[in-house]
């Protein structure tokens, strides 16, 4: 049993406002000095329910900005087991098929985990879960033109999709449940994934953090 118990990082905020740029911005900057034992990256995405049941066309009609999309509780149950010292198997989520994949992947307890999604703030469990919680405030619109690029060239994805999803349930789940979840947040940073301070500020955080593990 390792002294140290892992710390977990909450990274949320609307899509596309710069969740993954930011976490993936920060593990490869610590990687080489925390090795592949000291932190990973969850997505919550990886939690959307299992829709395999479904016809394609009803899972293309799905609320996913909903919090009811997610099978929040599995992503309580792992962080709780990760922090309890054992591994979990986290799921893999396809955006075109709309459902989970047959593969999952195996994650060990690390000192950093590093929780990236947009509802992660508004779960009162899961919040409890946080020892940091970070909500990244970039404007809607800048979000809805990154995600129509995204989603387009990496989610399979066509831009008249992209707008009927928007205003049916992306912008209004926003308003009802991502924007006022900020209020939970720790550290609120704007611009986006590229706040050079904002990163540092986090990764100066971790290395408090890692030097209390030394001393314990
Ligand atoms: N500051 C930025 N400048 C330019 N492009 C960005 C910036 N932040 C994010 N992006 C791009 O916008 C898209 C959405 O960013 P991403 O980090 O995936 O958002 P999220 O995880 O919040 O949905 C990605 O294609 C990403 O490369
Ligand atoms: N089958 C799905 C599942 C999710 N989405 C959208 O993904 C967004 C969350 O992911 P981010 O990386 O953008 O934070 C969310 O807004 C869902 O609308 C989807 O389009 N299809």
């Amino acid at each position: 049993m390792p002294n140290w118990k892992p710390t977990v990082i909450a990274i949320a905020g609307a899509s596309a406002s710069g969740k993954t740029l930011f976490a993936k911005t920060i593990y490869r900057e610590l990687i080489d000095e925390l090795g592949e034992e000291g932190i990973v990256i969850i997505n919550e995405d990886a939690y959307y329910r299992d829709q395999s049941h479904l016809a394609l066309a009803e899972r293309e009609n799905t609320n996913y900005d909903h919090p009811n999309a997610f099978e929040h509780e599995l992503l309580s149950q792992h962080i709780t087991a990760l922090c309890n010292n054992e591994a979990v198997e986290v799921p893999q989520y396809c955006y075109k098929t709309h459902t989970r994949t047959d593969e999952t992947t195996a994650i060990s307890p690390k000192r950093i985990i590093l929780v990236e999604g947009i509802l992660l703030l508004n779960n009162p469990d899961l919040r409890d879960r946080f020892d940091i919680k970070i909500y990244m405030d970039t404007p809607l619109d800048i979000c809805l033109l990154r995600r129509i690029s995204r989603d387009v060239n990496e989610r399979g994805r066509s831009v008249d999709s992209v707008t009927k999803q928007y205003l049916s349930t992306v912008r209004p789940m926003f308003y009802q449940f991502v924007e006022p979840s900020k209020q939970w947040a720790d550290l609120v940073i704007t611009r986006g994934g590229k706040n050079r301070i904002a990163l540092d500020v986090v990764k100066a955080n971790i290395h408090q953090i890692l030097q209390k593990h030394l001393k314990e």
